[in-house]
């Protein structure tokens, strides 16, 4: 059985993590339970940031929250000295209720709106990645009235296929996302920004995907931005001084995944951009990036408890947890893959094979079609692991089920830093009927 960063079994048999028995944890805080292994995270952190400091180069790594979000974890960051890449008003509210440091705030997204601008104005923060034509416009606009700058990036889409899920590729022409990078649009964009008394173009941006275990795509992708920062400076005799290549490093969701070591991908765009800097003889930039997944996506491990068990005969058989699709839609959104261990009982033999099945009502409510795990009894815990990126993020309250707590865990302490909802909760945004459908009074 393959554990986790701090992950262990102790003398009773139970899984632990950061130093925590998980029995006790789901006795404390119920289930289900997403446990987080600090350590974990800050060993993913200084992997990347140790990386460019060995090479001398400048470098920011910027969490990408979107994979989890909350004010202990972006707190935790903060401490790390990562920067910080948020998506939406939400995401920096939550950063700003952190007292994340604003200037190492990146904000991102293809449709922001011009109150979420506004918002990134306010905060002053770090930088913002424009999108789009429509961005500029509005940007511009906003700039010029307050009379205040801002740090840009322009997100590009270098055409380059990452191969990994379609969902999540986002380096192609056909995106949503960016400028492309070959048909004139990165040109324009910043011929609409150049010289702008408010608006100071760092340089680029793009992100290819997610869930990447090549090297190739972003060395790829690092040349084709680099070949345009090369042009830019011949024809407008500007210097970007930014190179961000975005986030999308693998990580190990079961035994069919190989990913590399961080220092890989960093070495990897590393000597990229030393190699054309040298050839172009251009100042070498700032190398941002923005790993979400890989800082948190194996320190997570959710606990569940067994509830039903039931056998189809000659087919399968089918053990029901207290959660499923509400806090963790990747398997039924992608096909993703997990594995798991039952939890009071790691050292029973785990040769049981099963299908995990959430409580949703819906027959793809599965959480892994294939299974082994210790012989199922009712109220045995289930973990499930790498379950640390896009789940809680993702997570829904389908068939008005609460969303769980989250604690984290490490040197042998743990701490509730997300409290689960309540039915209360549940309903609190909901307003009763007051004149619509209301049968009138004679
Ligand atoms: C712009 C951008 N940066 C970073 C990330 C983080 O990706 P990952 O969690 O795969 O590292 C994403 C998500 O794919 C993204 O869209
Ligand atoms: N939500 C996706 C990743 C999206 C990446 C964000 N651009 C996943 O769970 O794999």
């Amino acid at each position: 059985m393959y554990l986790y960063g701090t992950q262990t079994v102790n003398e009773k048999g139970h899984l632990t993590i950061g130093g925590v028995d998980t029995v006790d944890l789901a006795h404390i805080y119920g289930t289900p339970l997403l446990v987080y292994d600090i350590a974990l995270f800050k060993e993913r952190a200084a992997a990347f940031q140790e990386t460019f400091k060995k090479a001398g180069i400048q470098a920011q790594v910027a969490y990408a929250s979107k994979a989890f979000s909350s004010i202990a974890i972006y707190e935790v960051a903060a401490q790390l000295g990562l920067s910080l890449d948020v998506v939406s008003g939400g995401e920096l509210h939550t950063a700003v209720a952190a007292n994340f440091p604003r200037e190492k705030i990146h904000f991102h997204g293809n449709n922001k709106s011009y109150t979420e601008l506004q918002y990134a104005f306010d905060e002053k923060i770090g930088c913002i990645v424009l999108d789009n034509f429509h961005e500029i416009e509005m940007i511009k606009e906003i700039s010029e009235a307050r009379k205040e700058k801002m740090n840009v990036l322009l997100r590009v889409t270098p055409g380059v296929h990452a191969s990994t899920h379609d969902y999540i590729t986002t380096g192609q022409e056909d995106s949503k996302f960016g400028f492309d990078l070959k048909n004139g649009q990165t040109d324009d964009a910043f011929l609409k920004l150049h010289n702008h008394p408010y608006i100071q173009l760092l340089g680029m941006h793009c992100h290819i995907g997610s869930q990447i275990f090549e090297t190739e795509a972003f060395r790829l992708a690092a040349e084709a931005l680099m070949t345009k920062m090369v042009e830019w400076r011949q024809k407008f005799k500007f210097t970007c001084s930014v190179l961000n290549l975005g986030g999308g490093f693998g990580i190990r969701y079961t035994a069919e995944d190989e990913p590399l070591h961080p220092s890989k991908y960093v070495e990897e765009m590393e000597s990229t951009v030393l190699s054309m800097a040298r050839t172009y003889n251009y100042p070498l930039p700032e190398i941002w990036i923005e790993p979400g997944r890989s800082l948190v996506g194996d320190a997570g491990t959710t606990i569940y408890t067994i509830g039903s068990t039931k056998e189809v005969p000659n087919i399968r058989t089918y053990v029901s947890v207290d959660g499923g699709m509400s806090d963790n839609i990747r398997p039924a959104l992608y096909g993703a893959k997990y594995s798991a261990a039952s939890a009071n009982r790691m050292l029973d033999p785990h040769s049981d094979k099963v299908t995990i099945a959430g409580k949703c009502c819906e027959s793809g409510d599965k959480l892994i079609e294939e299974a082994f795990i210790a012989q199922p009894v009712e109220g045995d815990l289930l973990a499930i692991f790498c379950t640390g990126a896009y789940t809680y993020s993702m997570a829904s309250n389908y068939n008005r089920l609460p969303k769980p707590a989250i604690v984290f865990c490490e040197d042998g302490q743990h701490q509730l830093v997300v409290r689960r909802e309540t039915y209360e909760d549940i309903i609190r945004l909901d307003i009763p009927l007051q004149k619509i459908g209301r049968e009138q009074s004679k």
